[in-house]
């Protein structure tokens, strides 16, 4: 892992076609899915990314049998169903590995202590804890359910749950639960966030009944679902895939290729909003891989006007936004995004270091409780100045963001812990550096 910061520079036009690495979301899932289910698991493309690779180490404590195989290429054993781990499980950075395998293991009847990385132990699990303690599962821990904390599963019974917040790892929580709750489980969508765990679980041979009841999604897990070892092909993420994108609309003379993007219209709120930005974005080849729309995403340099992002979007793009902002400084007029105050309680308050990282780096920015406004310094006329060392509260997003910010402006930019990166992203820097830009260390 690297110490040191990392410095972006502005140059020339980036050029180029690469791929993009796999699914984050997609990736925990098949190694959790894997691990609950009875049978092998092989999985292709899978993101060797630090947070994926906490979870396996955790199905491994759970009692399954995880091997890699080759580069993205791994199998799991699962034994259809997870056994009392021996020590405490870390989940690393990882918020979406941590919620959804203590949704899984409150269907056993069994002890498990969770805990993490500094970010994963200032996040809320409180909304996963309450659906689960409803269903009869039990913890102990700090105030508001920060981790460390045990929880006791088992004897679980059925639950109907109104999602709080657009969350899909609260979702998947209480999904992976419900596997084994008396009367199965059925949670209610007000906004429909990323579906992977329901397509995930039909391909490991779940019943999951979807229904739109006047916009509102009910998601129903009937009781006894058995789960059974399949392949998996982890398309690749969009929410990685955001950074040479965007990099290629910003940097004047560019065009850049990535191939092999998700399509699945939960996760592509940032590539609709682009457009309407004016961004020539062209998507081509598209066909669909293990179950989900794939395509190649080619995006040249463009000159993109600010606009109103409608709040609904938030979920299809939430993690989008940091990079949303990036190129939005670079547009005419401001980009107004609004309803996305769950980006508070990510890696890092996002809403704040997405403000403060802009700022430094000559941009004004408008910070709301729930929203942000970026004021667009009109492309050429008035460049983007940069030059700002960006604080990043280890948060792989913001890093990423900002050093996309420094191929653009007119003069370098600093983050100073680009360690995190590999959480999501191992090969950022190499993917960039080959296209062209130039990331060195500060
Ligand atoms: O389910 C998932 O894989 C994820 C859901 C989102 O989190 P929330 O469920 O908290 O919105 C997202 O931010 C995260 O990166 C991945
Ligand atoms: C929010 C993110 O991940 P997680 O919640 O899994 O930590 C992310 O990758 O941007």
């Amino acid at each position: 892992m690297t110490t040191a910061g990392l410095k972006s520079a502005p140059g020339g036009a980036l050029r180029g076609t690469v791929r993009a690495p796999g699914d984050k979301s997609i990736s925990h899932r098949s190694m959790i899915l894997g691990a609950l289910a009875s049978g092998t698991t092989t999985i292709e493309g899978l993101l060797e990314g630090d947070d994926v690779l906490a979870t396996g180490r955790a199905m491994r404590a759970f009692g399954a049998r995880v091997e890699q195989e080759g580069v993205g290429r791994w199998r799991v054993e699962g034994k259809g169903g997870f056994a009392e781990p021996t020590d405490v499980i870390d989940c690393g950075n990882a918020g979406t590995g941590v919620r959804l395998i203590m949704g899984a293991a409150a269907g056993f009847s069994m002890c498990a202590t969770f805990t993490g990385d500094g970010s994963l132990r200032g996040r809320p699990m409180g909304r996963v804890l309450d659906p689960l303690a409803r269903m009869g599962a039990t913890w102990l821990g700090r105030d508001k359910g920060r981790l460390p904390l045990t929880l006791k599963g088992g004897g679980l019974r059925g639950l109907v749950y109104t999602l709080p917040m657009a969350s899909a790892q609260v979702k998947s929580a209480v999904l992976l639960a419900g596997l084994h709750a008396e009367g199965g489980v059925e949670v209610i969508e007000p906004e429909a966030t990323r579906d992977h765990t329901e397509r995930m679980l039909r391909a490991f041979g779940a019943e999951v009944l979807v229904e739109d009841r006047g916009g509102v999604r009910h998601v129903r897990l009937p009781e006894g679902q058995k789960l059974k070892g399949t392949h998996v092909q982890v398309p690749g993420d969009p929410s990685s895939a955001a950074f040479p994108l965007v990099a290629g609309l910003i940097v004047p003379g560019s065009e850049v290729t990535v191939k092999g993007v998700m399509l699945n219209e939960l996760r592509t709120g940032l590539f609709t909003t682009l457009q309407e930005m004016g961004a020539d974005l062209t998507i081509s080849n598209v066909r669909v891989e293990s179950g989900e729309d794939v395509g190649d995403i080619t995006a040249r340099h463009s000159q993109l006007k600010g606009v109103v992002v409608p709040p609904e979007r938030a979920p299809a793009m939430i993690d989008e936004y940091p990079i949303l902002a990036v190129a939005a400084a670079f547009a005419d007029g401001p980009t107004v995004m609004r309803g996305i105050g769950e980006m508070r309680v990510k890696e890092s308050d996002r809403i704040a270091l997405t403000a403060a990282g802009l700022q430094a780096c000559g941009v004004t920015v408008e910070e709301e409780p729930e929203g942000m406004t970026v004021v667009g310094t009109r492309g050429g006329n008035h460049p983007v100045r940069g030059g700002g060392k960006v604080i990043t509260h280890g948060d792989h997003r913001i890093a990423m963001s900002h050093l996309i910010l420094g191929l653009a402006a007119q003069e370098p930019v600093e983050i100073d812990e680009p360690g995190m990166i590999a959480t999501s992203f191992p090969g950022f820097v190499s993917l960039m550096t080959g296209l062209g830009g130039s990331i060195v260390e500060a």
